[in-house]
């Protein structure tokens, strides 16, 4: 293959991702051309209507998933929390580099940290997953939906239309974005997204030929961990925007699964742990759904997706 076509999403922390790996790529196969294909997506499009109540799964993938399936690109480059647990016929992801930090981030021009926000301090986070941990910490706070890309979601906040919001580290990080306040959000106090910070690169299963070009930028202790991670949201049917959270951790052979469920308000936050050999992922992240499920997640859950179209 003389040219790699990597199809990509056009926001900012999108093209940083595409475009960090076109560096990787082209400085292990000097001679590679790598091209960027810039889709938009249906999530892309919609900017003022909160996720939750758009719908449907893979509002950010589907579209780039159909260029690879008709063959107008090669590989996708993709945020892996955005990437529906079930793929499409035909499709893989084959590569799953080192993931970046899974916390969330609390930013904000006055505040310190979330204890020090105001009563009724004004927060904004689109995620149903960060409404119900958050609300957990400070009932008195208001919600707001904070949609759009993550500069400009920060431009938002410092234009004053918030006291804090809440955003993924990982695209901070790679954005270089920044605010006066800036604490890291961590469990047990609160739990990331599934394969949050995790990016996977998605291509057909009939090109044996990538897994050789690309292989060396699998990282398998990332690829366990968000395997289990989304074995977990998978047994949930967590497709449209739901207030799960999932996080594992791999020591010694050994993966540790958090998962969660709660509702809107967080009153109730269901939290179940449990571990497994490295080599079965999918038998972990099954098991502790079923627990999550038993203990009172499947009422949750049953409530939460009506909502949902
Ligand atoms: N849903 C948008 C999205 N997809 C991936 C990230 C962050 C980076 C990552 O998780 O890899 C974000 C922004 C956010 O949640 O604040």
């Amino acid at each position: 293959m003389k040219t790699m076509r990597i199809a990509t999403r056009g926001s900012k922390l999108a093209l940083w991702q595409a475009d960090h790996i076109s560096a990787l790529l082209r400085a292990a196969h000097p001679g590679l051309d790598v091209e960027l294909c810039i889709i938009k997506t249906k999530g892309d499009k919609i900017l003022d209507v909160p996720l939750a109540r758009i719908g449907g799964k893979g509002l950010f993938v589907k579209e780039i998933e159909e260029a690879l399936l008709a063959g107008e690109a090669d590989i996708a480059v993709h945020s892996m929390k955005d990437v529906p647990a079930q793929l499409p016929a035909g499709l893989k992801l084959g590569i799953i580099p080192e993931r970046e930090t899974p916390a969330d981030c609390f930013l904000s021009a006055r505040y310190e940290n979330i204890a020090a926000l105001p009563a009724g301090a004004k927060v904004g986070t689109s995620s149903l997953r960060r409404q119900t941990q958050f609300a957990a910490l400070r009932r008195d706070a208001r919600i707001e939906s904070l949609r759009g890309n993550l500069d400009t979601r920060v431009d938002k906040l410092m234009r004053g239309e918030f006291d804090a919001i809440i955003v993924a580290m990982a695209g901070l990080r790679r954005l270089g974005l920044t605010a006066p306040y800036m604490a890291e959000l961590t469990p047990p106090e609160f739990y990331p997204a599934v394969a949050q910070g995790a990016l996977g690169i998605e291509y057909r299963e009939d090109r044996p030929d990538l897994d050789d070009l690309l292989g060396f930028l699998d990282h398998a202790p990332s690829r366990i961990c968000v395997a289990a991670e989304r074995a977990f949201l998978f047994a949930l049917d967590g497709g449209c925007q739901v207030p799960i959270a999932g996080f594992a951790e791999l020591s010694d052979d050994i993966i540790h699964l958090t998962g969660l469920v709660g509702d809107l308000c967080g009153e109730r936050i269901i939290r179940k742990q449990g571990s497994g050999p490295a080599g079965s992922p999918a038998e972990l992240g099954a098991a502790v759904a079923q627990e999550v499920l038993a203990a009172g997640g499947r009422e949750i859950l049953a409530q939460v997706y009506p909502v949902c179209p």
